[in-house]
């Protein structure tokens, strides 16, 4: 038989992770179902979630556009940085295909041996990247690939500098106050409480962001809060952003908030939903004047700190230097 692979030894794998989005509105209860593990949603779950879709797709879903630029421009940005190194990417979506295992099969089938695995997502929690970490691992170890995982990069300066500078900017829209009378609210992606007793790294991660990107751009009035709680009946992390901004406009007389979403990396429901139609619906009825950072999307910056951090697990495992 012909040999089907189509690359050689030198060749190393990328798999890119993503959480996945549905392609199209019938397709919503299929992922509903893949995030709750198999468990349906109710009727009425399906139909609040359908209709937080319907008012942020416009006839696409976003992150799948999003998640497939930003694979592209990371191939590109490895090819360019590391002309040397042979690097090949793939895709693994958590949620929706091509799943992870998906992505580590396809390596495995054009022939590659090792692989990174990096998320699109900066800050490691072993709910979220840890979960995505261990379907690969599973997966690599039964087709073969040896892989080796990038767990965080939540500091890399290139980050941090992408991030500050959209800051920077987002203060600008503030044309009627100066930029000092701003509250910035950092915020990430809510879990539950009990990751607290796991001693994750998650919140303090967070704060370690936060507090650098408010350093690199003097801004000192700042906190941090939560968003996109579930609602799953146990405790969720907070204080919730919606609960902060009203708490902080009552109590302490702010009229000036910027949230800066940096638990995300890309343009999708909660970001376009929960902030950008919830928050602003809130900040409008408290009179309250909102703004939002712009998402890194495929920002240089960001494609080079993947870029970077992917390489460093290459230069560790001591191949193809
Ligand atoms: C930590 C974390 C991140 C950030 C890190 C990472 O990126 O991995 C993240 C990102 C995202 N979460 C997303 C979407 C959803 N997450 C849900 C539900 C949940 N998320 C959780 C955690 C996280 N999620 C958890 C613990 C649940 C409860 C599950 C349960 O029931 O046990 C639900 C169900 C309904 C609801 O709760 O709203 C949806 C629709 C989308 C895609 C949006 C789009 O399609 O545009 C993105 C990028
Ligand atoms: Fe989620």
């Amino acid at each position: 038989m012909e040999d089907q692979r189509k690359y050689g030894s030198d060749a190393i794998g990328v798999l890119v992770m993503s959480y996945g989005t549905p392609e199209s509105l019938d397709q919503v209860e299929a992922y509903y179902t893949h995030i709750r593990r198999g468990k349906p949603p109710t009727a009425e779950q399906l139909d609040d979630l359908v209709r937080r879709y319907e008012k942020i797709v416009g006839g696409f879903f976003p992150l799948r556009r999003n998640t497939d630029r930003q694979v592209e421009a990371l191939q590109a940005t490895l090819d360019r940085e590391y002309p040397d190194l042979k690097f090949v990417c793939y895709q693994g979506l958590k949620h929706a295909a091509p799943f992870i295992e998906d992505g580590v099969r396809a390596m495995a089938a054009d022939g590659i041996t090792r692989a990174v695995g990096v998320v699109l997502a900066p800050h490691y929690s072993s709910m979220s990247v840890g979960g995505y970490v261990k379907r690969a691992q599973a997966a690599a170890e039964e087709v073969g690939v040896a892989m080796s995982f990038v767990e965080s990069y939540h500091l890399h300066p290139k980050l941090i500098e992408a991030l500050a500078d959209r800051v920077r900017r987002a203060l600008k829209k503030f044309t009627e106050v100066d930029a000092e009378e701003v509250k910035v609210l950092f915020t990430a992606h809510s879990l539950p409480e009990r990751i607290l007793q796991m001693n994750d790294p998650y919140p303090e991660q967070l704060l370690e962001t936060s507090r650098a990107v408010a350093e690199r751009t003097g801004v000192t009035d700042w906190q941090f809060a939560w968003q996109s709680a579930g609602q799953t009946g146990e405790k969720w992390l907070g204080p919730d952003v919606l609960e902060e901004l009203e708490r902080l406009h009552s109590e302490e007389g702010v009229d000036y908030a910027l949230v800066c979403p940096i638990g995300f990396v890309s343009d999708h429901l909660e970001v376009l939903y929960d902030l950008d139609i919830e928050a602003q619906a809130l900040a409008g009825k408290l009179g309250l004047h909102l703004e939002r950072t712009e998402m890194l999307n495929t920002e240089p910056l960001y494609m080079e700190t993947l870029a970077d951090v992917v390489r460093g697990k290459v230069v560790e495992a001591g191949v193809g230097s």
